[in-house]
């Protein structure tokens, strides 16, 4: 069989789900943006691919811990509870990027890579204490390093702080009341700082940018190109008769371009 026709049968597998294959760790993408900006919208559209795990933010595990809704009293007081909740908030995102799964493909709601965002902001809002900022920072550098939370792409909704803002007063979680726009400004711009200008922290994969100001139905569009680039990249060291126990490589085909605008 040619070596063309075999990567289709093996895209053409991978695309229709059919389980031929099983891989020692999925391919994994992680959904990044600000509050509202669209994310698990966007996320819902993978759903419709059996190849796919999707994993979205546990934000229900954070409204309810011992019946507590640590989301709730975070937004509350912020100088009190907002370290117990960053410190919840990377365990079960851990808890995500440790998912196992015998899929090709893992889709996350954000990631523990996000959790040091809103840890930066509230250093800058100086709503940490010093001794906060080293146990959150000590405990996020040990994950890096002894975590299995090998990520193989970012897709950033970029979405403007107005519209974040409108939408996330159309959807009305009652914690998010008292989230000004001034704060959805700071989110933005810290992950512009990270995710566009590449001018904060290292980044754990290549970045695609979206425009999420886009309506819901254009964004249909946004994730058909971004879907087709996806399920078809081409692993560095996959082989094309991958056999049911061949473990792909960890490293992947995308070139080391930090931010690719693959999605025109
Ligand atoms: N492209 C879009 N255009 C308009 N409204 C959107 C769009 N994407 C999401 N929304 C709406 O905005 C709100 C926040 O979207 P959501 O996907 O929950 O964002 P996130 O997961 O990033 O918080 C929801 O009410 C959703 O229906
Ligand atoms: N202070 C933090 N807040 C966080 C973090 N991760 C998420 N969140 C908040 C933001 C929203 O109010 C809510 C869910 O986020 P969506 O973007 O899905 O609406 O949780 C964090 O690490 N720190």
């Amino acid at each position: 069989m040619g070596l063309l026709v075999r990567r289709i049968s093996n895209i053409l597998g991978i695309m229709s789900g059919t389980p031929c294959k099983t891989y020692k760790r999925p391919f994994t993408v992680c959904v990044e943006g600000n509050i509202g900006s669209g994310k698990t919208t966007f996320l819902n559209h993978f759903k419709n691919y059996d190849n796919t795990v999707v994993l979205q933010e546990p934000v229900e595990l954070w409204r309810n811990v011992a019946g507590v809704n640590l989301l709730e009293i975070m937004y509350k007081d912020p100088r009190r509870y907002a370290c117990i909740f960053q410190s919840y908030v990377q365990l079960t995102m851990l808890q995500l990027h440790t998912y196992k799964t015998q899929l090709p493909y893992k889709v996350m709601e954000r990631s523990v890579y996000c959790s040091r965002l809103f840890i930066e902001n509230m250093k800058r809002n100086k709503i940490l204490q010093d001794f906060e900022i080293v146990v959150l920072e000590e405990w996020f550098d040990w994950c890096i390093k002894n975590a299995d939370i090998e990520t193989d792409l970012i897709i950033y909704l970029r979405t403007s702080p107005e519209i974040v803002y409108q939408r996330m007063r159309i959807r009305a979680r009652k914690e998010e009341n008292s989230v000004s726009l001034e704060y959805l400004k700071q989110i933005h711009e810290i992950h512009d700082e990270w995710l566009l200008y590449q001018s904060l922290f290292s980044l754990p994969a290549p970045v695609i940018v979206l425009d999420g100001n886009k309506s819901i139905e254009e964004m249909v569009a946004e994730f058909d190109k971004c879907k087709n680039k996806i399920f078809t990249q081409q692993r560095e060291g996959e082989n094309d008769t991958i056999t049911a126990n061949t473990t792909i490589s960890a490293t992947h085909g995308l070139k080391e371009i930090k931010t690719v605008d693959i999605c025109k």
